[in-house]
C-alpha cells in the first residue's frame, strides 16, 4: 500500500493521474479492440503499442469514457442509437471528426503558409469564446463525434488552451474518444504534460526541416530547439505509458527541403513517430508555382531508391495520409496528397473556424456561422463563464422539455436550431473538392484564418451561409432543396412550407436603416420598387419628369441599402490608386526608403493599414454591403525624384456586388497611415487622386482608367 502510494507522490505529474485513475490511456486498434495500459504497465515497461491480436499498424490512444466519473444510462442508450442525421451528408459520410481552429494567431511565418507580415486579425469579439467552444463541441458529441481536433493558427498560443481542453477533454463521459492538437511545437514543451493530464490523445507536430538554420529559413523565426524539446517530451511521456500518438507534418518544397525527405525516413528507424510529407499547397501569397510541388509519387520514388524494401501499410478508412512502413523501423511513413489525390469518398470531417463558421469542406466556399445563432441566446453578445452558468441552470430547468438532446451535453437552449443550421449544411457537401488542375489557378486567403491549408481560389466564401445572428433568419426546407438565408439578404418574414423553421424576430441593428417594405420577403429590388405604390401627383400640374431612379434612396426618401439578393456571385477585382505628395526638398521619402522614420516601418504599417481598412468598409461607408472579400493586396512605391509615395490598392471578392469601394478605402487608409507616420518630418504633405484604376467582373466587366473603348480591354 504504501509503496503504491509512493509510486503515485514520485510519479512525474503527467503520469499520476495515469496511476490515479483519474485518466487511464487505451489503444485501440482498427477493429476496435481497446485495451487499457494500466498503472504498473505504465511505471514497469514502456507502453507497447500493438493490438491484442497482433494488428498493430493502426493502434489509436482514445480517451478512456470510464475514467470519467460516471457514465449515465442515457450515454449508454445514446451510443446504442443510429448516426445523428444532422452529421450525415448525402453521400452517406458520417461526420465523426471535429476539427476547431481555436486561434488565428501564430508564433512563426512559415514561408508555405503566412505572409511575412501576418495576417490581419479579427476583433476579439467576433472569436469564439472558451464557453462557446465547449458549447458547440458538446453540441456535436451530443451527435456522435468521436474525433476533435484543436488547430489554428497556432492553438498553444491560446492562454486559455489547457482550461480549454479540460473542458472539452471532460466530454469523454460523453463519448468522444480522441482529443488532438496540430501545433508547430514552439511552446508546447512548457504545456504538454498539463494537456496530457485534460485527456490530449494525439499531436501533429509540424517540423519541416531537420536543420535548425533552414528552420529559420522556412519559419522566418527561431525556435527549432523548442520544437525538438517538445517532441523530446512526448517521446518521454510516451515511454512512462502517456500514449500520445505523435506524428510530424512535413511540408516538402522542391529546391527547399526536399533533400531532408531521407534524413526524416532515418527518424522512423528507432522512433515510434509517423513522419508524413505533404504535398505543397497554393494560396496567394505563398509564392506556390507547380515546379515547386514535389508530388507524392516523386516522393515515393526517391524513398524506395534508398529503402527498396517499403511497403505500404492499411490505412484508417478516414486517414487523409497514405501510410508506407520500411521493414524493420520503428516508425511510419504517411503522405498527404491533398493536390495529386484526394480523398473525400471517405471524408468524416468537419470543420469550426475561430470566429465560429462551420465549414462543410476544407475547400468548400459556403461557411455557416454557429457563433450568431449560438450567441442569440445572450442578445449578441459573447458567451463568457457568467453567461454559462446560467445557461447551465436553464438546462437543467428545460430537461423535461427536450427529451431528444442530451441536457448535460447541449447547454445552448438553441441546441435545436443550431442542429437543423448544421444538418442542412452537411447536406450541402460536395462529394469531393477540385482536382490540380482548378486549385492551382484558383485564388486564396493565408489559410492560417481557417485551420490548415485551402487551395487558392477555393477559399473565398463566395456565399457566405450566415443565417441568423442580429438581422433574424429563415430556414426554408422542401424535400429536394435546402436554402439558407445568406447574411447578406436576410429575410426578415417567416418564409412558409411545411419544414421552416424560423429564428424569432431579432432587433435588425444592422440593417435598421431599411424601410419595412424593403425588408420583405420577396429579394428582387425591381420587383419590390415597382410594387410600392407612388405618391399621388400634385393636382393641376402637368405630369411631373419621372425622377432619376436614386437606386439609394428608398420610396419613402430615406437612404437605404440596395438589395442585391437576386444577383449572382461572379468574381470581382477592383484596384485604386491615390499618390501621397510630400513638399519639396522633404527628407521623407529617402527615410521611408531607408526604414529610418522614428515612428516604425511605414510601408509595413501601411500596408497592413490597407489591409485592414478594406475589411472594415461597410463599417464606415453607410450604404455599402459587406462582402466577403477574397483577397487584398496594398503596394506601396517610393519614388524619390518625385517626392511621392504611389498606393495601389486591389481587392477580390466572389460575390454579388463590386469590391471598388474597398479598393478605395484600403488605398485612403494605407495613404492616410504614411501621412499620419511622417507627419512629423514634413507638414506640406498631400494625399492626391484617390480613384479606382481597374475592375473587373460582374455584369459590367473590365473596365480600365484612360482607356475610352472599354470593348476590347
Ligand atoms: N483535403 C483535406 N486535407 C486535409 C483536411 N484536414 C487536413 N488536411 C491535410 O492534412 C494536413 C495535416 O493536417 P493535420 O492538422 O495534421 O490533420 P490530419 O492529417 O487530418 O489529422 P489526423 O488525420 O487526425 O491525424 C493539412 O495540412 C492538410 O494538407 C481535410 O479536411 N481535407
Ligand atoms: C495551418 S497549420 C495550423 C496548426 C499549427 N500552427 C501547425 O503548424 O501545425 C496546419 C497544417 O497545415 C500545414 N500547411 C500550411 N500551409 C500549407 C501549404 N501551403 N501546403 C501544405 N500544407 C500546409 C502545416 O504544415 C500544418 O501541418
Ligand atoms: S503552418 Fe502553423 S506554424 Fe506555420 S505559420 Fe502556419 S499556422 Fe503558423
Ligand atoms: S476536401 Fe473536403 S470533402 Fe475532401 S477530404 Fe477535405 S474536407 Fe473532406
Amino acid at each position: 500500500m504504501r509503496a503504491a502510494l509512493d509510486s503515485v507522490l514520485l510519479a512525474p505529474r503527467a503520469v499520476q493521474p495515469l496511476i490515479s485513475g483519474a485518466f487511464r490511456p487505451r489503444r485501440s486498434c482498427k477493429f476496435g479492440h481497446v485495451r487499457t495500459i494500466s498503472a504498473s504497465t505504465v511505471l514497469r515497461k514502456p507502453a507497447v503499442a500493438s493490438c491484442p491480436i497482433g494488428e498493430n499498424e493502426t493502434d489509436r490512444p482514445v480517451l478512456d469514457p470510464d475514467s470519467a466519473p460516471t457514465v449515465s444510462r442515457r450515454e449508454k442508450l445514446r451510443d446504442a442509437r443510429p448516426f445523428s442525421d444532422f452529421l450525415t451528408d448525402t453521400f452517406n459520410r458520417q461526420h465523426d471528426y471535429l476539427r476547431i481552429s481555436v486561434t488565428e494567431r501564430c508564433n512563426l511565418r512559415c514561408v508555405y503558409c503566412m505572409p511575412e507580415e501576418g495576417v490581419p486579425l479579427s476583433p476579439p469579439r467576433e472569436l469564439l469564446t472558451t464557453p462557446e467552444i465547449v458549447l458547440l463541441s458538446s453540441v456535436f458529441v451530443s451527435q456522435g463525434v468521436t474525433k476533435i481536433r484543436l488547430t489554428g493558427g497556432e492553438p498553444t498560443v491560446r492562454r486559455d488552451i489547457v482550461p480549454l481542453m479540460q473542458q472539452i477533454g471532460d466530454l469523454r463521459r460523453h463519448g468522444l474518444r480522441e482529443l488532438c492538437l496540430t501545433t508547430n511545437g514552439l511552446s508546447l514543451h512548457r504545456k504538454l504534460e498539463s494537456m496530457v493530464e485534460a485527456g490530449l490523445t494525439g499531436v501533429n507536430l509540424s517540423l519541416d526541416t531537420l536543420d535548425p538554420w533552414q528552420f529559420q529559413i522556412m519559419t522566418r523565426r527561431k525556435g527549432f530547439d523548442a520544437v525538438q524539446r517538445s517532441i523530446a517530451r512526448i517521446l518521454e511521456l510516451n515511454r512512462a505509458g502517456a500514449g500520445i500518438r505523435l506524428k510530424i507534418n512535413c511540408v516538402v518544397m522542391r529546391g527547399v527541403n526536399d533533400r531532408e525527405i531521407l534524413p526524416f525516413v532515418e527518424m522512423t528507424r528507432e522512433k515510434d513517430i509517423e513522419i508524413r510529407f505533404i504535398e505543397y499547397m497554393p494560396f496567394d501569397g505563398n509564392k506556390w508555382s507547380k515546379g515547386k510541388m514535389f508530388s507524392y509519387e516523386e516522393m515515393l520514388e526517391h524513398i524506395r531508391e534508398r529503402y527498396p524494401t517499403l511497403e505500404k501499410v492499411r490505412d484508417h478508412k478516414n486517414d487523409t495520409s497514405k501510410t508506407w512502413h520500411i521493414p524493420g523501423f520503428a516508425g511510419r511513413l504517411g503522405f498527404i496528397t491533398s493536390m495529386t489525390h484526394n480523398f473525400c469518398g471517405t471524408c468524416n470531417r468537419l470543420r469550426i473556424t475561430s470566429d465560429g463558421n462551420l465549414k462543410v469542406c476544407l475547400f468548400g466556399n459556403a461557411e455557416v456561422s454557429l457563433r450568431d445563432i449560438l450567441r442569440k441566446v445572450n442578445n449578441g453578445e459573447p458567451i463568457d463563464e457568467e453567461a454559462l452558468a446560467t445557461l447551465k441552470q436553464l438546462a437543467l430547468a428545460r430537461r423535461q422539455d427536450l427529451s431528444n438532446i442530451d441536457v448535460p451535453l447541449t447547454l445552448a437552449p438553441n441546441s435545436k436550431e443550431l442542429l437543423e443550421v448544421i444538418g442542412a449544411a452537411v447536406k450541402r457537401k460536395k462529394a469531393k473538392h477540385a482536382g490540380i488542375g482548378e486549385l492551382e489557378h484558383m485564388k486564396n486567403r493565408p489559410m492560417i484564418l481557417i485551420d490548415s491549408i485551402r487551395p487558392r481560389g477555393m477559399t473565398p466564401p463566395s456565399v457566405i451561409w450566415r443565417p441568423v445572428g442580429q438581422a433574424g433568419a429563415t430556414f426554408t426546407r422542401t424535400p429536394t432543396t435546402i436554402t439558407t438565408t445568406p447574411w447578406r439578404q436576410p429575410a426578415f418574414t417567416p418564409a412558409s412550407g411545411p419544414f421552416t423553421h424560423h429564428a424569432p424576430p431579432q432587433p435588425a441593428r444592422l440593417f435598421s436603416s431599411m424601410s419595412g417594405r424593403a425588408l420583405r420577403k420577396d429579394n428582387d429590388s425591381k420587383t419590390k420598387e415597382s410594387q410600392m405604390t407612388p405618391p399621388p401627383p400634385p393636382p393641376h400640374t402637368a405630369p411631373a419628369p419621372a425622377p432619376p431612379k436614386l437606386t439609394h434612396v428608398s420610396a419613402s426618401g430615406s437612404a437605404h441599402m440596395v438589395s442585391i439578393s437576386s444577383k449572382a456571385p461572379t468574381s470581382r477585382t477592383a484596384t485604386a490608386a491615390c499618390t501621397v505628395r510630400f513638399s519639396a526638398g522633404s527628407p521623407a521619402p529617402a527615410l521611408i526608403r531607408a526604414n529610418q522614420v522614428r515612428k516604425g516601418d511605414v510601408l509595413g504599417v501601411a500596408r497592413v493599414a490597407g489591409i485592414m481598412a478594406a475589411k472594415r468598409t461597410p463599417d464606415l461607408i453607410p450604404l455599402c454591403h459587406p462582402v466577403a472579400i477574397s483577397h487584398v493586396s496594398v503596394e506601396l512605391d517610393v519614388v524619390v525624384a518625385a517626392a511621392a509615395v504611389e498606393v495601389r490598392a486591389t481587392v477580390e471578392c466572389d460575390g454579388k456586388t463590386g469590391v471598388e469601394m474597398e479598393a478605395l478605402t484600403a488605398a485612403g487608409a494605407a495613404a492616410l497611415t504614411v501621412y499620419d507616420m511622417c507627419k512629423a518630418v514634413d507638414k506640406g504633405m498631400r494625399v492626391e487622386g484617390l480613384r479606382v484604376v481597374f475592375k473587373d467582373g460582374g455584369k459590367s466587366g473590365r473596365w480600365v482608367e484612360g482607356v475610352q473603348d472599354q470593348s476590347g480591354v
